[in-house]
């Protein structure tokens, strides 16, 4: 089992390519994205940490790239903070070159890009300057009610995990970010997982989903 695992990994991925049939390069090196999708508190970082230590792949949490940057003092540091505050989405250009910077610095080559993209000019914008097509679309579906009990027990302190700004990224989600889900629906790459039960079952789903990826070890 195991060894019938780790023959599958580097053979499998990476595999996409670009429309035009280029492969996904960056920096020299071939990778690998795995868009990871769904509502506010749906679980991403939760499901791409179990990710992360099962499948070798590097999270890179676009919304966690957003907040380092204001706490570096950035110069856009203030604009992305208010942004966030009112749960609306910083323009691509600067997402997209956090999200370029990481994958460049880091000597993986597999990602699982976190919250991203977000709406279609974040989509278009990873299209024209990144210029890598994804494996896949993880997306997480659970309702809006779980999310709220969710985000307002998670205690990590963030500025934007409060009702009234929740109830703005809700609307956001379903006005932007859903219609990225559709597009990539339309194109047949979009991996659907029942994100309303238990962390652990959520995981057994997202593990089969993985599994033809290979493990960490190989
Ligand atoms: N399946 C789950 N069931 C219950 N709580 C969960 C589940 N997945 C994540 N959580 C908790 O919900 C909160 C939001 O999860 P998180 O992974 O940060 O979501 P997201 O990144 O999608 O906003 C965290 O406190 C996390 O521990
Ligand atoms: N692609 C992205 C991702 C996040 N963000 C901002 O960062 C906030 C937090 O994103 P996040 O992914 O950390 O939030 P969760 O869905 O994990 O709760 C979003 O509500 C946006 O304001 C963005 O502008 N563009
Ligand atoms: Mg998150």
């Amino acid at each position: 089992m195991l060894a019938a695992m780790s023959t599958a990994v580097d053979a499998s991925l990476p595999v996409a390519e670009q429309e035009d049939g280029t492969a996904n390069m960056l920096g020299g090196k071939k990778v690998a994205v795995v868009f990871v999708l769904g509502g506010p508190g749906s679980g991403k970082g939760t499901q791409c940490s179990n990710i992360v230590e099962h499948f070798g792949f590097t999270h890179l949490s676009a919304g966690e790239l957003l907040r380092s940057e204001i706490k570096s003092g950035s110069e856009n540091g203030t604009m992305i903070d208010s942004i966030i505050k009112e749960g609306k989405i910083v323009p691509s250009e600067i997402t997209v070159k956090l999200l370029q910077e990481a994958m460049i610095k880091s000597e993986n080559n597999k990602f699982l890009i976190d919250g991203f993209p977000r709406n279609q000019e974040n989509r278009l914008s990873f299209e024209n300057v990144i210029k890598i097509a994804p494996e896949f679309v993880l997306f997480f579906d659970c309702s809006e009610e779980e999310m709220v009990r969710r985000l307002l027990g998670r205690n990590q302190g963030r500025a934007d995990d409060n009702i009234e700004t929740i109830r703005k990224r809700f609307r956001v989600f379903e006005e932007s970010s859903l219609p990225v889900v559709q597009y990539y629906d339309s194109k047949g790459k979009v991996k659907k997982i029942n994100a309303a039960k238990p962390i652990p079952e959520v995981f057994e789903d997202v593990k089969t989903i993985f599994q033809p990826y290979g493990s960490k070890a190989a």
